[in-house]
C-alpha cells in the first residue's frame, strides 16, 4: 500500500470512530494526517462535508501552505491553516479538531482566564505528565472569524510535538505524533472536560 493510501485509511478510521461518538455535529470538525515531510504534504478533510459518511472525497492532499497538491473540485477545510501551523512547527503526524458541547462550555467558562488547568487527574498521563503534582494546562484562545488571525493566535501555543488548544465557543484542536496519539489526547481531553462539568454540577 502506498504511504498516501495507508494514511488515508488511517484517517478515515479515526474519522469513523469520532463519528460514532457524535463529535461532528452540523458538519463541524476537521482532521489531518501527514503524508510526507519533504515536501511537506498532508491529507485534510474536505470542507463542509458530513464527516459521519465515509466516501472517496473525504480528504484531499495539501502542501505546506494548505493548498491542494492536485487539481480538484474539493475545497480543503476552512481551518486548514491551523493544521498548517502544526506540521510546519512540529514533528506531529496527525491533528484533530472537533466541536463538542463540553469543550465549548469549558472554553466559555474559562475563556477569560485564557486557560484551564487539570491536576490530580489520572488521565493527564495521556499527555505524558506522570508526576503526582503535574499540571496539564490547556490554553483557550479567542475565535476570530478571520482564519489567518485565528491561525496566528493558535500558532503561539504550538510549541511541542503534541498539544491541545481550546478555541472559545468553537472547539478543540489536538495533535500528536500519529493518529493513535492524537485520538488518545482528544479522548483524554474530552474526559477531563466532562468530568469537570459533572463535578461542578454536583457541587452546586
Ligand atoms: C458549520 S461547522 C463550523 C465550521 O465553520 C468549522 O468550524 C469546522 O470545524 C468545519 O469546517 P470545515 O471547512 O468543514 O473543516
Ligand atoms: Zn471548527
Amino acid at each position: 500500500m502506498s504511504q498516501l493510501t495507508e494514511r488515508w485509511e488511517e484517517l478515515a478510521d479515526v474519522k469513523d470512530e469520532l463519528a460514532v461518538r457524535d463529535w461532528f455535529m452540523g458538519t463541524s470538525g476537521n482532521l489531518a494526517i501527514k503524508v510526507s515531510d519533504n515536501p511537506l504534504q498532508f491529507l485534510v478533510t474536505a470542507s463542509g462535508k458530513d464527516k459521519r459518511k465515509r466516501t472517496s472525497e473525504d480528504f484531499l492532499l495539501v502542501d505546506e501552505n494548505g493548498k491542494p497538491v492536485n487539481e480538484t473540485h474539493l475545497k480543503p477545510s476552512a481551518e486548514t491553516l491551523l493544521h498548517v501551523e502544526i506540521y510546519n512547527k512540529t514533528a506531529a503526524g496527525c491533528s484533530l479538531h472537533v466541536h463538542t458541547i463540553d469543550n465549548n462550555i469549558i472554553s466559555e467558562l474559562y475563556g477569560d482566564q485564557g486557560e484551564i488547568t487539570f491536576t490530580g487527574q489520572e488521565l493527564i498521563k495521556a499527555f505524558d505528565l506522570w508526576e503526582e503534582d503535574a499540571v496539564l494546562r490547556v490554553p483557550i484562545i479567542s475565535n476570530p472569524a478571520h482564519i489567518p488571525t485565528l491561525a496566528q493566535e493558535f500558532s503561539e501555543h504550538v510549541k511541542e510535538d503534541k498539544g491541545v488548544v481550546l478555541i472559545r465557543n468553537h472547539g478543540i484542536t489536538v495533535w500528536g505524533k500519529n493518529a493513535f496519539e492524537a485520538k488518545k489526547l482528544l479522548e483524554a481531553s474530552e474526559f477531563l472536560f466532562r468530568y469537570h462539568l459533572r463535578l461542578l454540577e454536583y457541587k452546586k
